[in-house]
């Protein structure tokens, strides 16, 4: 009996009992929660918890009733049965054991829920889905895709010695660049050109693809590979790319980009099935236009391609061990590809698949063609994030010798720590120093929910701190996982977490202690089943409604994630946080002012913005949002910016429309509120004729290499910071400022969107500040800051705003109107006052996308502004800094004594020779820092924890902007 006919009476068991202990409808409680991004977040590990609590784990319940797998089969032809089963799980087994140790690149667990899928789509096939000729017969002589895996012609394995040795250099070569280009070669005037924002949209947000970087095209099992993904070689780029580096000059500059953001190759191995589907459908979004992946699931695109592809494999007619029978197989997807999709790209977003994405494409499905009958894995090449090691963190420019003067005006404490760290000598270049061990020990905890069914993800609590239950232990529901969700939240090793139905509180249906070195958590009612439990619960999933094209898609791609994280894990040392496939941040930024940096100058002279208020002229670096390189403390970077300091108020302030976007009426407010701006704090108000061509420079300093934190002094001016206060504070009317709830932000809301449901904003005592929005139409000064902010980032303003389109139906007047979109990139300032005793506990900023969304929204970047700084007050709704007031009494240290103190915000986990606390940025009025939530690679980064420290005296006023990449929508 084949795996088929095996599969026909697993469904005649299947069928036959019912399932509906799970039939009843337990989503009542997921409409009424509030589907927004925004304030609530919910970060259990601040409450205090020392507890060792540990409850067992064996209270774990399925969540679909079957029956437990001994008592499968017990009755009329059981034995047979069970004979048949016992035979082909031994032959999966042993099939299962050759292959991790041929592959050894994801385990068997992963191999088995793959065969869930092939199951499914045999299962399918005989139920009449597939398109291709079908019997339903075992062992019928009509050639069918159900029988490939007894009646497959035979082939060997091509190798790299099959391949002549001029043809191998092509293959290499076109792999390198392929991959290097992230998987497409750029047309010039295509990429990054915003000046097609204005009635296009978002360009660059909708050219964004999953696929780039990604590189099939590799030899599907080449025989002289040496560089398994799990050498952990720190020589880290693959031999592939090796092989061909610098062989071609344009691949300099390439690479010379990757080294920059300090990308390598890495090679990573997948289960053919189920990755193959999930990708196909990737590039099918890909080269459709489509921003859901789910929206091509259910046009149902896949199953004809891969059967119309296992129909060349059937017909046995391609010997795969020679050039030209690769080159006709290649053809044959062409075509294949021709088929399903549009002859001609219908958007400016299909523009790329064409060339490097179809590519990638037609070398994805000729690995699927090669190792469907061989083989059970798929080889990929991509680019990840390699982090310089901390000895490399306290440096000049590319020499030994500290730079001092980039140094030259150190304030916060770690830069007084990098300063005396290198002036004591004890750290050079390449003096072999360690990081610092770190007293703080949390990190992002990752859930994946991998049933149809939502639950409901409780923290099993501490101690209640403080208030009149001081002591008691508690549950907190952290939030609501949709069925194939995601949810996030920071925790600490040893705290436990469980899930239930969202209908009955008190069912745990899984329990897990937190380890470090299992940060991505999975609740898999399918893992512990045996194949016929498991067909049972699909069957009664399937009768429910809820197995459906695109739960199945969400739970592959899970699948497919985990295995690439594993990849990941074992080559960089980082959990995979993020959704494979992950576009990584690629080619160099686009400038046009040719200002060399000042003092800590990074060596490239590439990384010097332009202003780019109006004229338009600033990319986005590739189709990701802009870094700042972060090689060494105190490195700096200058920005130019056109949007100068208010050094005075207008009498007027009005809140701003969309016309006022308009570009004519954009310019004659920006020119007519130079009055009240200067590029200098001194002076009141910009002199001179060429007021409205004025700039001014800010400096960027590092302040930590990982996470990349850096500040920008004097970013505000006083007036700037006390319009915001008075915003704040109410006195200006328009902010309401409440008590600032907190729950999971990185919950998935299955819409594409990235901020489903969340617990109900607890006021959870992990932050108890309070705060209010402020949007950018608030006001011309608000409206600066946020172009100042773009500035500081190297994006572009109009990023951040509503966008202007074509109102639909309006097409003749030839008139462009402004249409509120969701487009953004940029959330509403959030305006944050904390009274003493009051913090913010380590938490991330970062927010996790659902699994199917092309674009991964998210926030990448965060902006910090400090409004009250050390020893500031408040006087009458009036921010008085310690010197203004020595002026009338005492000394400006007996002043700072009465006015703030505490509340530095600090990066625990930064990695330091010398702190074990962190980084600490203390507040200082009018500075900004600015952090990245994610890397080089597309992953978050664990490492930018943080928090707003206990504030121990007087208020302070912290404004937080965050900024996504590459879209809010
Ligand atoms: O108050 C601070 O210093 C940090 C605030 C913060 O991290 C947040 O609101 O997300
Ligand atoms: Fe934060």
């Amino acid at each position: 009996m084949d795996d088929y006919e095996y599969n026909q009476h697993i469904e005649a068991i299947g069928t036959n009992r019912s399932t509906d202990d799970d039939s009843r409808d337990d989503d009542d409680d997921y409409e009424d929660d509030d589907a927004s991004f925004d304030d609530d977040r919910y970060h259990p590990e601040d409450v205090d918890d020392d507890d060792d609590e540990h409850v067992d784990d064996d209270n774990d319940d399925d969540e679909v009733g079957v029956v437990p797998s001994s008592r499968v089969g017990e009755g009329v032809g059981a034995r047979e049965i069970r004979q048949h089963l016992l035979a082909i799980f031994v032959a999966i087994f042993a099939a299962v054991i050759a292959h991790s140790r041929m592959h050894g690149g994801f385990d068997s667990w992963t191999e088995e829920l793959a065969r869930d899928w092939s199951t499914f789509r045999r299962r399918r096939r005989a139920d009449g889905g597939g398109k291709a000729g079908m019997s339903s017969t075992a062992g019928s002589t009509t050639p069918s895709p159900n029988h490939r895996r007894v009646e497959r012609p035979k082939y060997a394995a091509p190798s790299m010695d099959a391949i002549p040795v001029e043809r191998r250099g092509m293959i290499l070569d076109r792999a390198l660049r392929d991959l290097s280009t992230g998987g497409e070669e750029e047309e010039e005037g295509d990429v990054g050109d915003v000046s097609s924002i204005g009635g296009g949209g978002h360009a660059l947000a909708r050219d964004f693809r999953r696929t780039r970087g990604l590189n099939f095209c590799t030899p599907p099992h080449p025989s002289s590979s040496s560089s398994s993904s799990s050498s952990s070689s720190s020589t880290s780029s693959s031999s592939l790319s090796n092989a061909v580096a610098g062989s071609r000059s344009d691949d300099a500059e390439v690479e010379n980009d990757h080294n920059r953001h300090h990308l390598t190759s890495m090679e990573f191995i997948l289960p053919l099935d189920p990755s193959v589907r999930v990708l196909n459908y990737h590039y099918l979004a890909d080269a459709l236009g489509i921003d859901d992946v789910s929206a091509i699931v259910m046009r149902g695109e896949y199953d004809g391609m891969l059967d119309e592809i296992d129909a060349i494999i059937e017909e046995g007619g391609i010997a795969m061990n020679d050039m030209s029978t690769l080159i006709l197989l290649e053809e044959r997807i062409e075509s294949i590809l021709d088929a399903h999709l549009p002859p001609k790209p219908t958007s400016s977003s299909s523009s790329h698949y064409p060339r490097v994405g179809r590519r990638q494409h037609v070398c994805l499905l000729r690995q699927y063609a090669l190792n469907c009958p061989t083989g059970r894995s798929i080889r990929g090449l991509t680019m990840v994030y390699d982090r310089p090691h901390v000895s490399t963190y306290y440096r000049g420019r590319n020499d030994d010798v500290p730079s001092y003067s980039s140094l030259s005006t150190p304030s916060s404490s770690s830069m007084d720590d990098a300063l005396s760290v290198i002036s004591r000598g004890r750290v050079k270049p390449n003096y072999k120093v360690s990081p610092a061990s770190l007293s703080f020990t949390g990190y992002a905890a990752k859930f994946i929910n991998l049933s149809v069914n939502p639950v409901n993800l409780y923290w099993d609590g501490g101690r209640v701190p403080t208030g009149p239950n001081a002591g008691e232990m508690r549950t907190v529901l952290v939030g609501t996982i949709r069925g194939m969700g995601t949810i996030g939240t920071s925790t600490f090793p040893g705290h436990t977490f469980h899930v239930t139905p969202t209908y009955d509180r008190d069912h745990v249906l899984q329990r897990w202690t937190i380890t470090g070195d299992e940060p991505v958590l999975y609740h898999d009612p399918l893992s512990d089943m045996s194949a016929v439990e498991r067909i049972r619960a699909i069957d009664g999933w399937t009768r429910d409604g809820k197995w459906t094209e695109v739960t199945r898609f969400e739970r592959d791609a899970w699948i497919v994630d985990r295995s690439f994280g594993r990849d990941y894990l074992v080559k960089t040392g980082r959990a995979w946080l993020a959704n494979f496939p992950q576009p990584y941040l690629a080619t160099t930024t686009t400038t046009t002012n040719a200002e060399p940096d000042r003092g800590g100058d990074d060596g490239d002279g590439v990384d010097v913005p332009s202003f780019s208020s109006g004229s338009g002229t600033k990319a986005p670096d590739g189709h990701r949002m802009h870094m700042w390189r972060a090689d060494y403390i105190g490195q700096t970077h200058d920005v130019i910016t056109s949007s100068l300091y208010y050094n005075s108020l207008p009498e007027r302030l009005e809140r701003l429309t969309g016309d006022d976007y308009h570009p004519e009426v954009e310019k004659e407010r920006l020119a007519k509120m130079r009055q009240f701006q200067s590029s200098s704090l001194k002076e009141k108000k910009i002199t001179g004729d060429n007021g409205d061509d004025a700039t001014m420079r800010l400096t960027l300093s590092v302040l930590s290499c990982a996470p990349r934190v850096l500040e920008a002094k004097k970013f505000l001016s006083p007036v700037e910071v006390q319009h915001l206060i008075d915003l704040a504070s109410g006195a200006k009317g328009g902010v309401i400022m409440k008590r600032s709830t907190v729950s999971a932000t990185n919950v998935d809301a299955g819409d594409g969107t990235g901020s489903g449901r969340k617990a109900k904003g607890s006021e959870a005592d992990v932050r108890s500040s309070t705060g209010g929005w402020i949007h950018r139409e608030q006001d011309a000064i608000v409206d600066t800051i946020f172009r100042r902010i773009a500035d500081l980032l190297n994006i572009d303003e109009r990023l951040m705003r509503d966008i202007v389109r074509d109102r639909p139906g309006n097409d003749d007047s030839g008139e462009d109107e402004w249409l509120p979109t969701h487009d953004r990139i940029v959330e509403a300032m959030q305006l944050l006052r904390y009274k003493p005793g009051e913090e913010y506990a380590p938490h991330h900023d970062f927010t996790h996308p659902s699994i199917t969304n092309r674009y991964q929204p998210k926030r990448y970047a965060t902006v910090l502004l400090y409004l009250t700084g050390e020893g500031d007050v408040i006087e009458n709704g009036v921010r008085r800094s310690p010197a203004s007031l020595s002026k009338k009494t005492g000394s400006v240290e007996a002043r700072k004594e009465s006015g703030l103190q505490g509340g530095e915000t600090t990066f625990p986990r930064a990695i330091t020779t010398n702190r074990h606390d962190g980084i600490k940025v203390k507040p200082q009025s009018g500075n900004a820092i600015i952090f990245y939530n994610v890397l080089p690679d597309g992953n978050m980064d664990d490492l930018s924890q943080h928090s707003g420290g206990k504030v121990d005296k007087g208020v302070k006023y912290v404004a937080n902007v965050w900024v996504w990449d590459p879209i809010v929508n």
